[in-house]
């Protein structure tokens, strides 16, 4: 069921997308020594202990993604796994900074990945959207620089999001950073409650105008919080398989993605960052549907929740949500 029905992504870092297999092959075109020495040897590296033991390499793998074919292939690839897991609609993420502090140019990688998303649209009908991340790591003088430096290319982003190392890195930080990108008419998310506390999401809220949190998951720890978030209608968009390898759940039966959905949260299901994570997003829906026992309407409201969670027009989401409501109609027939 959960590949027959169609579905958004609204929380995926392409950098997150490189494959191993990719990573050598850019390598070699590149001319880059890689610290492996085999596909296996990149898999076996991916043990990870918390975020940042997880975000150190995968800053360093990033660093073969030179030209813009690079990002256009990097892209293109995912499209095709979004084609496979019957995604219609994605709202991927990418980070500047990670490319232009090694001497990137911006255009280089907005090129990249927007031309392989539209012929995305083109060649196999998904639709998609660009969220620009700021890391959160570096100052608040960086990402204003990045948002500037991005103006030519702004018609080409939905909005901006905050990402990185989030423990003592708040969103507060970055007030005039999304206070300006939202002036030049740019959405805003964040990445708010993964690792850091209830609190950082309410000062993605309040101080940065989040209109969706990423993760969000640390809000059950906030009771006022979680009413706000409900009544807003306020997306989280939860990325199961990252939680667990990141161990912001020790075990995936202790995740709150069931307790979360069932009082009224907008909760969604996301790969975060596959290639790392183990798992595209339908691994994801089956790994929940299998440890919290997700029934098929949990799943199909999960499903639902992520065209309502994102930034497509209405008329597209009308389409979409009929697609849905067809094919999960048409799964429940032949049951
Ligand atoms: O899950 C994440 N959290 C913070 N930063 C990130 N960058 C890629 N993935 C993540
Ligand atoms: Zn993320």
């Amino acid at each position: 069921m959960i590949h027959a029905l169609p579905k958004a992504e609204l929380h995926l870092h392409i950098e997150g997308t490189l494959e191993p297999e990719l990573m050598f092959e850019l390598a070699a075109r590149n001319n880059i020594q890689l610290p492996y020495h085999s596909v296996e040897d990149v898999r076996r590296a991916y043990e990870f202990s918390d975020l940042q033991s997880f975000l150190d390499i995968y800053y360093a793998g990033a660093g073969v993604l030179q030209t813009e074919q690079d990002f256009y292939d990097l892209t293109w690839a995912y499209l095709l796994r979004c084609q496979q897991d019957n995604v219609v609609h994605t709202e991927i993420f990418f980070d500047p900074q990670t490319h232009t502090d090694r001497g990137i140019h911006f255009e280089t990688v907005i090129k990249g990945i927007h031309s392989a998303l539209q012929e995305g649209e083109k060649k196999l009908g998904i639709t998609s959207q660009i969220i620009m991340c700021f890391l959160r790591h570096l100052s608040a003088e960086a990402a204003m620089q990045t948002l500037e430096m991005s103006r030519p290319w702004h018609h080409w982003m939905i909005g901006v999001g905050l990402d990185s190392s989030e423990v003592g890195h708040p969103p507060e930080k970055f007030k005039a950073v999304f206070a300006r990108a939202r002036h030049y008419g740019l959405k805003a998310v964040a990445h708010a409650g993964e690792e850091g506390p209830a609190d950082y999401i309410w000062g993605a809220i309040k101080s940065l105008g989040a209109e969706r949190i990423d993760h969000g998951v640390r809000c059950e720890d906030d009771q006022q919080l979680v009413n706000y978030l409900v009544e807003h209608q306020v997306p989280l968009t939860v990325c199961p398989l990252s939680n667990e390898k990141l161990k912001v759940f020790s075990h995936l039966e202790d995740h709150n993605l069931k307790s979360m959905l069932n009082k009224g949260l907008l909760v969604t299901v996301n790969s975060d960052d596959p290639a790392y994570f183990g798992g595209y997003v339908n691994d994801n829906y089956r790994a929940v549907q299998s440890a919290l026992s997700l029934t098929d309407d949990e799943i199909c409201q999960l499903v639902k929740n992520s065209f309502n969670a994102s930034f497509i027009s209405t008329e597209l989401r009308t389409g979409y949500l009929q697609q849905l409501e067809n094919a999960f109609k048409e799964f429940q027939q032949h049951e």
